[in-house]
Order: structure tokens, then sequence, then C-alpha cells
């Protein structure tokens, strides 16, 4: 039997479309949720990605400003602008594109920026928090992915999560998602030997290399959930995943695609962070349920 295809653009659209709802009964109360996302240099990738964000924000009423900066901005230029951003309360989330030019410390900069305003979630006391279960913003690819799983009714508890790549940003943080979730977790990497015995095994899948159609069906167990988080862009132009959609989705029960598949929930998240940003600095309460996982 063929997989159920997770639809992340569908599910994002429903999403936005709340979040939507969320921003105008907000604006009614005098708070405009509002992102401020900064570029440093001329990266076409990270432009488009941007530009993806800044399109997402509007589509839903809220507010988004972006900042781009020479790729010759120092570290200290780049401090002085997150400080000042910091301490502008018009200003909910703040968001620093990655990569950034090789002489600007990525660490410092995520340090710099306020808990408070860390919509992406890679602040070391944000993952903190989240590895100690607490309420704090989720870093967005691990919480799409999260919601995706719980948007479709799949049950984490008791099963073999195998995580592929440790990357911060995903593979350290969904693994710690779903083992907060009671998953059995599993992190597999360049180094892991004997990778297919681990996979054979795997209730759930998350793929996170960042190498075109390294998976594929041979690998997987039957009925598994397959979470492709690549994005390859090949010769022709075309974006493909971590995973041979066409062989896999034969075998597994569930399957994200790439792309519509967890690419849009990154963005969604981004702007239920700052949503939620702009609630707690206005202390107003969360009047629908929590999607936090
Ligand atoms: N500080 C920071 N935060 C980030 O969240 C962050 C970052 N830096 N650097 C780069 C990565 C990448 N990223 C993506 C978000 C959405 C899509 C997305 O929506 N992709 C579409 C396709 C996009 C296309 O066609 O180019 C899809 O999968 O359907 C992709 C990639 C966020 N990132």
């Amino acid at each position: 039997m063929s997989a159920h295809i997770i639809n992340g653009r569908e599910l994002a659209d429903d999403l936005r479309a709340q979040m939507k709802d969320e921003v105008s009964k907000l604006h009614e109360q005098g708070i405009y949720p509002s992102l401020t996302v900064v570029l440093v240099g001329e990266n076409p990738a990270s432009l488009s990605y941007v530009k993806g964000k800044e399109r997402a924000s509007k589509k839903i009423g809220m507010h988004s400003n972006l900042i781009q900066l020479p790729a010759s901005t120092s570290e200290q230029q780049l401090l002085g602008l997150i400080d000042q951003l910091n301490n502008d309360t018009t200003v909910h989330g703040i968001l620093v594109q990655l990569p950034l030019p090789s002489h600007i410390s990525e660490d410092i900069i995520i340090e710099a920026i306020s808990p408070a305003k860390d919509v992406d979630g890679f602040h070391p006391i944000s993952i903190g928090r989240m590895i100690a279960g607490k309420d704090t913003f989720l870093p967005c690819t691990p919480y799409g992915i999260m919601t995706m799983l719980d948007e479709k009714g799949i049950t984490v508890e008791g099963k073999h999560a195998v995580i592929l790549g440790r990357s911060r940003i995903v593979g350290k943080p969904i693994g710690q998602m779903l083992l907060n979730r009671h998953a059995t977790v599993t992190y597999c990497h360049s180094r892991t030997k004997q990778l297919d015995r681990y996979l054979q095994q795997a209730d759930i899948l998350i793929v996170a290399i960042g190498q075109a159609h390294f998976i594929t069906d041979k690998q997987i167990k039957e009925d598994a959930v397959v979470i492709d988080v690549g994005i390859n862009r090949l010769e022709d132009g075309s974006i493909v995943g971590d995973v041979d959609f066409d062989s896999a989705k034969e075998k597994a029960s569930y399957i994200t695609p790439v792309p519509k598949g967890v690419g849009p929930m990154t963005i969604t998240m981004l702007l239920q962070n700052t949503i939620k940003a702009a609630r707690q600095m206005n202390q107003v309460t969360n009047g629908s349920t929590s999607r936090d996982g």
C-alpha cells in the first residue's frame, strides 16, 4: 500500500489561516506582532528564504521588517544592531539568518539575542528550556515536524525514532522533543557503523543530512513514518529531499515530500513563535490550546 503523503503546504496554509485570526484579535487589543529578519551578505538561497518569511508574515497580517547588511559588516556592528532590536519594544521576534559570513561568530550573535525575542529557538537558554521540557520558543523545523505528527494523529510514545543527522538546528533538537514525548530515540550520523541496522528498526525516521536521495525503500522498515528534512538543489534547478520519495512512499505508512513538506511548516512555526513573543511581551495569555510540544 502506498503511504499517506503529509502535505506540509496544505497544513501550513490551514494553520496560517488560524494565525491570521489570532493576529487580527491581537490588533484589536493594540498589539501588532512584528518580526525583524537580519540578513548579512548576499547568499542567493538565504535571500530567497528570507523573502519567503516576509511574504508569509505579510499574508497573515503580521508586520515584518527585513534588514539587509553588506557581507563586510563587522561582528561589533551586528552586535550593535541586535542590542538596538533587543531594546525596541515594537520588535517581538528577531531572526538572524544563518549562515553568517565566516568572520562573524554565529554563537556570539545567537547568544546576544534576547531570549524573550528568540523566535528561532537557537539561544542556549531556549535550548536548555526545551531539553528540560519547559515552555519556550521551540526551534522552527523540529516544532514543525512535531506539529505534522500531531495533526496526523501519529503517536510518538513508545515508538523507536531514529534521527539521521545531528545538527544543532534540526537533528539534536528533534531527538530531544521526541524523547520528551516518550519515544525511544537513536541518533545516527556520519560516524555511525552499520547504519542500516538502525534504519531497519525505525518506526519514525527523521532524515536531516543534506544528501540528495540518500535513503531508499530498501533501508526503511515496512510502514515506517518517514520525515524528510533535506533540501537539495539539483543541477537542473529542481529541489529534492534526502529520501528517494518515489520508492520510499511504497513502503512507508506516512511520508513527507520535498518540496511542500517540512519547509512550509518551518516558516509557519516561526510565525507562531512571533505571535507567542508578542503575547508574552504584552502579558496576554494564549486563549486557544497550545500546540507547543
Ligand atoms: N536563522 C535561521 N533560521 C531559519 O529558520 C533558517 C536559517 N536561518 N537558514 C536557512 C534555513 C532554511 N530554512 C527554510 C525554510 C523554509 C523553506 C521552505 O519553505 N521550502 C519550500 C521550497 C522553497 C523553494 O522552492 O526554494 C518547500 O520545502 O516547499 C526552506 C528552508 C530556514 N532556515
